[in-house]
């Protein structure tokens, strides 16, 4: 390993953003080199994970897990050594031989860690962009404080960082930036009837036009609740009002996000969809790598076309926005509602027009005043999954 060879910890290696992580760094060993890798389920993979990159530290979900994993490193002859619990997964993310942190567990649960790499004032790659929806004042007071530098690795979000001035420091009409314009694929459903949204299935819904991802994120694309917590994202990254942050759907997912100047230049991100290319940017940055993608053939691709998102069939959408404008732990309840809502359609328990309806139920219920702590936030989230786990039953 060099001198110069970045440490990295990994936040949810055995997932979508996990594994197309390992694919980067694998192409660049002499540059990376791994201090932890964390999974919460899949321990087959994570030994496998292990065996390949040899971290210094593997994070498991509990003491059951590490007690499988142990041996089984020990016999293979790797020295990883075995952490349980989500207090390791903060652990990890702030060891002083941790120079850079991936962050991309899902959900809420990615919450904590990527705090604690924020307050260590690490690199943070941020792809949990739940992290900036629940807790996107406190999260982004911490980079502040700590002088850690964030990298956002949301596919438009790296756009959007990609198409800014370089040296942005974060005063948008200084830097002549009149609007954000965050792309967004429709989804499967963009064609749809509203009466038939009813009756989609979860293989349906799962089936991204242009990404290979996760499930979680892959309903929230196909219900625009993706595009309302990226909104969200937006706003506390760049510090840009709701008002001036545009959605438009772009069918093809090639251009990846926009940036509007003052004297109506904008600038744009291409690149075919796939999640290698903001990660290596992240990794990189300021510098630029091989990410191992397909480059973009402009013949084969022929058009790039643009519509209005539809927020009446996709009210998750229209939900976002109000969330965001209400303030308070709104957008901790919008996502902690939606994360209930979207486990209980992939298990097949309510449909997926179902998912706005408990969303919109919560935001209705609840109390929405601001917390002022970690702990307060995730006490609120707590009381919407209860509330919205009650409802469904
Ligand atoms: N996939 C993509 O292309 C993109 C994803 N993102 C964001 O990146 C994040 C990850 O997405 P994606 O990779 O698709 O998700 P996946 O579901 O594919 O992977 C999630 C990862 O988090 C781990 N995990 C799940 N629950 C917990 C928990 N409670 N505690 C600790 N670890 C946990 C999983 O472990 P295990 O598998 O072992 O159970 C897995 O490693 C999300 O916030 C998503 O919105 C953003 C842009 C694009
Ligand atoms: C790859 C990525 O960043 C996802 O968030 C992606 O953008 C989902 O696509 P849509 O939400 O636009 O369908
Ligand atoms: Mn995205």
């Amino acid at each position: 390993m060099s001198r110069s060879s970045l440490g990295v910890t990994l936040l949810g290696s055995t997932g979508s953003i996990g594994k197309s992580t390992l694919d980067v760094l694998a192409l660049h060993p002499e540059r990376f080199h791994l201090v932890a890798l964390t999974a919460y389920s899949q321990l087959d993979l994570l030994f496998e994970q292990c065996c390949r990159f040899k971290p210094l530290f593997a994070v498991v979900a509990n003491e059951a897990a590490a007690r499988e994993l142990r041996p089984r490193l020990s016999v293979a002859g790797i020295r990883t050594e075995v952490l349980q619990g989500e207090g390791a997964l903060e652990t990890v993310a702030s060891l002083p031989q941790t120079d850079a942190v991936m962050a991309a567990i899902v959900g809420a649960a990615g919450l904590r860690p990527a705090m604690a790499a924020a307050r260590a004032g690490k690199r943070v790659m941020l792809a949990n962009k739940e992290s900036l929806v629940v807790a996107g004042a406190l999260f982004m007071q911490a980079v502040r404080a700590s002088g850690a530098t964030l990298l956002p690795v949301d596919s438009e979000h790296n756009a959007i960082f990609q198409s800014l001035p370089s040296g942005f420091n974060g005063d948008m009409a200084a830097s002549g930036v009149e609007k954000l314009v965050l792309t967004a694929s429709g989804g499967p459903f963009r064609r749809m009837a509203a009466a038939d949204l009813e009756h989609v299935t979860v293989e349906q819904a799962c089936a991204h036009p242009n990404w290979s991802m996760g499930r979680k994120i892959s309903v929230d694309s196909a219900t625009l609740m993706n595009k309302g917590l990226e909104l969200i994202e937006a706003h506390w990254l760049f510090n840009m009002p709701a008002a001036d942050i545009e959605v438009v759907v772009h069918p093809q997912s090639v251009i990846h996000s926009m940036v509007r100047y003052r004297d109506g230049s904008v600038i744009a991100q291409l690149g075919a969809p796939d999640m290698r290319t903001p990660i290596a940017y992240a990794l990189s940055w300021p510098e630029r790598i091989e990410a191992g993608v397909e480059r973009l053939d402009f013949l084969k691709l022929g058009s790039l076309t643009f519509e209005a998102p539809d927020m009446a069939r996709f009210p998750c959408l229209a939900l976002a926005y109000q969330a965001l404008s209400a303030g308070g732990d709104a957008c901790c309840v919008l996502n902690a509602a939606n994360e209930v809502a979207v486990a209980a359609f992939l298990a097949g328990k309510i449909g997926f027009a179902d998912i706005a309806r408990q969303v919109e139920a919560a935001l209705a219920a609840l109390d929405l005043s601001a917390s002022t702590s970690i702990d307060g936030l995730m006490a609120r989230d707590a009381e919407a999954r209860r509330f919205v786990a009650t409802r469904i039953g």
